[in-house]
């Protein structure tokens, strides 16, 4: 029994950010089986300290992740908040900083100065170098979901999150005529959305690898709305075109672009370089006949309950495997060295 982890829920930085990565039912799970769980007062995270404190994790106030015993491992969704700059122990979120993104030097300079490693969320994956847990269910679904009733005329910004219960009950509220096609659709994102779609009574299309590889772009444009899912790893034919928007034989008019690559070499749907966001979740591409794009890059966090119970139900029996057993942490673990190593030498 690993009765010497330790595991330290912390607060998320962001005060919009209400999800987390391990519930209280899942937290209840660990403490059965002998891991140490400490979890930090959040006045922002979807589940009260009161289901913590019950699950039999020790509770604390909210930043005291810094002063942890050093063998603790820290675990978040997103990077800690600044200060103390320096990263002593061992953490588990999301770095997004092996892709040269915005902030990635800062962030591995925080580890560099304190010492401390990182097992990035992105990077626990199978030996196939399939990934084992992420948001994409969730995000799908409210992907689609935005997308139908912006298209409905029922989308009230600013967005603001809430439960499935009441995005379904937004969702049956109306019924229309309206066909959709979802790109990616068998994977996890895609999956999500061809749900959220059946739930709306949308008639939906799906496509994945074997129709885009014979790509038909008036089948596509014969849609009202398009729901991109795609995980794209490299530059591709784009799905649409400048010169798609004038064509009056197209009926689609909304597209909610889930993967929001939008500023990659990746990007298959370069009608759109901009994400969109909460407060103005579609922006217009074309007037006659309209087109409008939703590119919303933090989907999930519209349904915390049910995108941080997904994402803990995948990450539970990955935690079981601390202390790291030589497979899916190391691995993880592997790839934060790598980046570090390439950072202390520039
Ligand atoms: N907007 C958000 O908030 C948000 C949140 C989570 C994930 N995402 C993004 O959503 C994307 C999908 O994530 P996922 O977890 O569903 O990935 P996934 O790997 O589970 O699924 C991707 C699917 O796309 C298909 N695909 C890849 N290239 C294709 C092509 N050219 N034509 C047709 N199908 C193709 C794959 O076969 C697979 O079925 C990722 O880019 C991810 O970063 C966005």
């Amino acid at each position: 029994m690993p009765i010497s982890t330790g595991l330290w829920l912390r607060r998320e930085a962001s005060s919009n950010e209400q999800r987390t990565v391990i519930t209280p039912a899942d937290a209840a799970a660990l403490v059965a089986d002998g891991f140490r769980v400490t979890v930090e007062e959040s006045a922002h995270r979807v589940f009260p300290i009161d289901e913590y404190a019950a699950a039999g994790c020790r509770i604390v106030s909210a930043d005291t992740w810094p002063d942890a015993p050093a063998d603790e491992i820290v675990v978040g969704l997103k990077e800690p908040v600044p200060q103390p700059s320096a990263l002593t122990h061992r953490h588990i979120f999301f770095g997004h900083a092996y892709k040269g993104q915005t902030g990635a030097h800062a962030l591995l300079q925080r580890f560099e100065e304190g010492g401390g490693s990182l097992y990035d969320l992105e990077c626990l994956t199978d030996e196939n170098g399939r990934r084992l847990v992420a948001f994409g269910f969730w995000a799908g679904y409210a992907g689609a979901a935005v997308a139908v009733l912006h298209h409905r005329g029922q989308l009230s910004a600013p967005l603001t999150a809430m439960s499935r219960a009441e995005l379904d009950d937004l969702l049956a509220r109306y019924r229309d005529d309206a066909c959709a096609l979802v790109i990616g659709a068998l994977g996890r994102s895609g999956r999500g959305a061809v749900e959220a779609l059946t739930v709306a009574g949308v008639r939906t299309t799906g496509w994945d690898l074997a129709e885009t590889r014979q790509f038909d772009k008036s089948a596509l444009l014969a849609h009202d709305l398009l729901v991109n899912t795609i995980f794209a790893a490299e530059p591709g034919r784009p799905f649409l075109t400048h010169d798609d928007l004038g064509r009056d034989d197209r009926r689609l008019s909304v597209v909610s672009d889930v993967t929001c690559d939008v500023t990659s070499d990746c990007n298959r749907l370069p009608v759109n370089d901009k994400v969109t966001d909460w407060v103005m979740p579609a922006r217009r591409l074309h007037d006659e006949p309209r087109l409008d794009v939703l590119a919303i890059d933090n989907l999930p966090s519209l349904l915390p309950r049910e995108s941080s119970a997904a994402f803990s139900m995948g990450l539970l029996p990955l935690l079981r495997q601390l202390p790291d057993d030589g497979s899916v942490w190391t691995r993880s673990l592997d790839q934060f060295t790598a980046a570090r190593k390439l950072t202390s030498e520039r």
